[in-house]
This record gives structure tokens, sequence and C-alpha cells, in this order.
């Protein structure tokens, strides 16, 4: 029997349609973090430090003041070529400048796409979220160890962190006040498992809007933090990013972002209707909440039962990435899932146009959340190689969808998934099997 080739019920070598290989990506693509510098008082070597090492830059190379994890530094240090050049785009892309009624601000100096690179900057400092006590410094309060790093920042750094916005006032020093204001989750980095933070001279300047039109990520090898558009910005627009209070209700994230960021936010989703936009938001937390990631058993049930519409799953992905585009809040992992789902769908119609714009759609808000595809490109550049290529298609010509171990495949044959349960046949699994991720 050749390979590809397998008996079918009847001991009959079946015509075997072996699948593409590109996979379609999987979300959520990056876990969310909360920006604090928050310590707690477990006992944890912390050290600090300056990166990328001063004699592997340029003189005028901006550097990043760290506490750290012990550990880290060495991990950073073996990454090959570490630090990767750190390119800027030229002219910038943002201005900052005084916004009314919000201090000082972000707008764009030119049109920007989604995914497209808005600023990239060596963050001021960087520090583990969870500032702890060191070994032989055990009576240092978290505080103190911000304070140090703060005080071991180069003069014109110094001036920089200082120049930023203190939304505490006076009823703290004045730097643990700029780092709450100011600090931003980078999530982790090799070496530690816990979450970063860090503070920017220009990405801190970005305001608040709960359908923030940009989003940050921090790329290790050039150590940089990337601030990047989620949706289109106009020449002029302000740069929006959101301070973490993505699902709540308005009431909710009215009264988060007066208590800790001190003001009243009046973007489009606390301006418009509260109502209908607090229950397009209580339909994305539900989808956020319900583990849909590792379940493809609705898609897996659609692509072999010929008796369920060819646009069954469209319309459930359309549905919800409608309610997605209409609060402006591409949130994970909301978006990664119904993107994988929708265009896994398209693919199993044969539908090469619909793959094509939503796969593109998807790399860009990949490249605005991980700064990269994400595997999207390849899926864009070439839907007829994908695993779900044709499943539907080949389903409703009476092809079943078979298990293989390793793999899955289809079989031609003279009877669909649904006879084959209904006589009690084993040999067909008329699902598709699930994958780990
Ligand atoms: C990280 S800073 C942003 C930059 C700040 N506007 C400045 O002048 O440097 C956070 C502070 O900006 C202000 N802010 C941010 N978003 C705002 C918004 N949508 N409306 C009014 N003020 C806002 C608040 O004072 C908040 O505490």
């Amino acid at each position: 029997m050749n390979r590809g080739q397998r008996l079918s019920n009847n001991g009959v070598p079946a015509t075997t349609t072996r699948r593409g290989k590109i996979k379609i990506p999987t979300g959520p693509l990056r876990p969310e973090s909360v920006p604090t510098f928050a310590g707690d008082d477990s006992q944890t070597n912390v050290f600090w430090t300056t990166l990328p090492p001063y004699d592997s830059v340029g003189p005028d190379e901006p550097l990043t003041h760290c506490l750290l994890r012990v550990g880290v530094k060495e991990k950073i240090l073996a990454i090959p070529g570490f630090p990767h050049p750190l390119i800027v785009p030229d002219p910038p892309r943002y201005k900052i400048t005084p916004i009314p009624g919000a201090g000082m601000g972000m707008t764009a100096t030119v049109d920007i796409d989604v995914g497209d690179l808005i600023v990239v900057e060596r963050p001021l400092i960087i520090s583990t979220q969870v500032v702890a006590a060191m070994g032989d410094l055990p009576s240092l309060h978290p505080k103190e160890f911000q304070r140090m790093l703060v005080e071991r920042l180069n003069k014109q750094s110094y001036e920089d962190f200082f120049a930023l916005h203190n939304c505490k006032g006076y009823t703290r020093e004045n730097f643990t006040g700029i780092i709450d204001t100011n600090s931003i989750g980078i999530g982790n980095i090799p070496g530690y498992n816990g979450q970063c933070a860090a503070v920017c001279k220009l990405i801190s300047r970005a305001n608040h809007s709960c359908c923030n039109n940009a989003t940050w990520g921090f790329r290790v090898e050039t150590f940089a933090v990337e601030l990047r558009a989620l949706l289109p910005i106009k020449k002029g627009e302000q740069v929006f990013v959101n301070y973490g209070t993505k699902l709540d209700t308005r009431a909710e994230r009215q009264q988060y972002l007066l208590k800790r960021y001190k003001f009243n936010c009046t973007c489009p989703a606390c301006s418009s209707d509260s109502e209908e936009s607090d229950q397009m938001r209580l339909m994305i937390e539900s989808a956020s909440r319900i583990n849909i990631c590792g379940d493809e058993s609705a898609l897996r049930r659609w692509v072999n039962d010929r008796t369920k519409a060819d646009d069954l799953i469209l319309a459930e992905c359309h549905a919800m990435i409608n309610v997605l585009d209409a609060e402006r809040l591409y949130c994970e992992p909301v978006w990664t899932v119904w993107y994988e789902r929708l265009v896994k769908a398209y693919c199993a119609l044969e539908d090469e146009e619909n793959v094509r714009k939503w796969a593109e759609k998807a790399a860009k808000l990949s490249r605005a959340y991980v700064l990269h595809d994400a595997g999207w490109d390849a899926v864009a550049k070439d839907p007829k190689k994908t695993e779900w290529w044709g499943l539907r298609a080949n389903t409703r010509s009476g092809i079943r969808l078979v298990e293989d171990l390793d793999n899955f495949h289809f079989e031609r044959g003279t009877m669909d998934s649904n006879t084959l349960r209904d006589s009690g046949a084993g040999a067909v699994i008329s699902t598709v099997p699930v994958r780990m991720r």
C-alpha cells in the first residue's frame, strides 16, 4: 500500500487527500499583565544593572537601568547578537504635545496602519513587578529599591524620569508617584517567569482610552518597548493605550481610572450609550472566560456534518468580530480565538479570498500585540497549503475525515459520517482530533 493510502471499511485501499502543512496560528498570543510595581515581602535576590551593557552600544545609545532577579542578566546576554540594533523610525511618527484636559499626550504625525510601529524606545527603568527584599538587605522596603534604581539614572534619564507626570500628587514621594502613574507591564523576560514593568520617556506619555488604538510590547533582543497601532490612526489623531480595565463595565472602569490614575474617562465607550457598550463588553468578557482555545468540537462537528449550513461557523465568528469592531476592543484571547475559527472555517470552505483577507488582518493585529506576524503571513500567502484547506468541501462531496494517530486525513468513500455513525461503524471518526497547544 502506498504511503498516504489506508484501508477503507471494506478493506479496499482508499484514496487519500493529504492536507497542507501550514498551521493556522492559535491564540492567545501573550498573557495580560497588570502594570504595577507593588512589592511583596518574599526573600528573593534582586540586583541593579544597566542593559544593554555600556560597552556593547554606541556612545549616544540609550540604556535602561534595571532591577532584576539574579541570573536574568546572564540569560539576556546569552541571546545571540544581543543587543540587536535599535532602529528608530526617522522622521518620528509621533509627537508629544499638550492635550486639553489630559496633560501631555501623544499624537500621530503620519497616517499609521494596524500593526505599524509608532515608537520604539529603551525604557528609562525596568524592574520585576514584585520588588522583594534582598537576602543581605532584609529590612529594606521595596520602595527603597525603587529609590536606588531611580538614583542610579544618569543625568539625562534622571531629568526625563522626573519630567513625567505624577498623578498621585503629594500623597507619596515623587518617585513612587511617577512610577505608579507611568509604569507599563512588559511581561516576563528570559530567566524570570514573573511579570516585569517599565517606565518609558515617550510611551508613558500615551493617554488612556477604553477603545485604545495602540498597544505596546517588549522586545528583549533590542531591549526596547515598541508601541504599535491596533486601529488605523490618522495623522494628528491622539495615540491611546489602555490602562487595564478593558472588560469591566463603564461604571467599574470609571471608578478604577479615577482611583488609580485620577481622571474621568471620556473615551467613546464611556461617552456613548453605556448600556449597549456594557452589554457588548459583557459578551467579550464571557467569550474571554470560556476556554474555547483548545475546543474545536463545534468546528469539527460542522466540518463533518453535511446537514449543517455552510455559513454556520462564519456567522458565529462574524457576530463576535462585529462586537469587537463596534467596541474597538481587540483584547486577547478573544480576537485571536475568533479570527482563528473564522480563518479555519474559510479554509474548510476553500474561500481563498476571505482566508487571505482575514489572515492579513490577523497578521497586523499580531504585529501590534507580539511584534511579529505569529504565523499568519504564511496562511495569507498560501491558503491552499493550510491544514484546514478543503475540509468542509471534501465532506460535502462524500469524503470522510478520519483519524490517523499523529495526523488526520480524508478518505473517499460512499457513506457520510452520519450514516457510518448510525450503522455503528467504528473505523471512521467523525471529528478532527484535538491538537494540544
Ligand atoms: C501615564 S500618564 C499619561 C501622560 C500624561 N497625560 C502626562 O501628562 O504625562 C497618566 C496620566 O495621564 C492623564 N490621563 C491619561 N489618560 C487620560 C484621559 N483619557 N483623560 C484625561 N486624563 C488622562 C491622567 O492624569 C493620568 O494619571
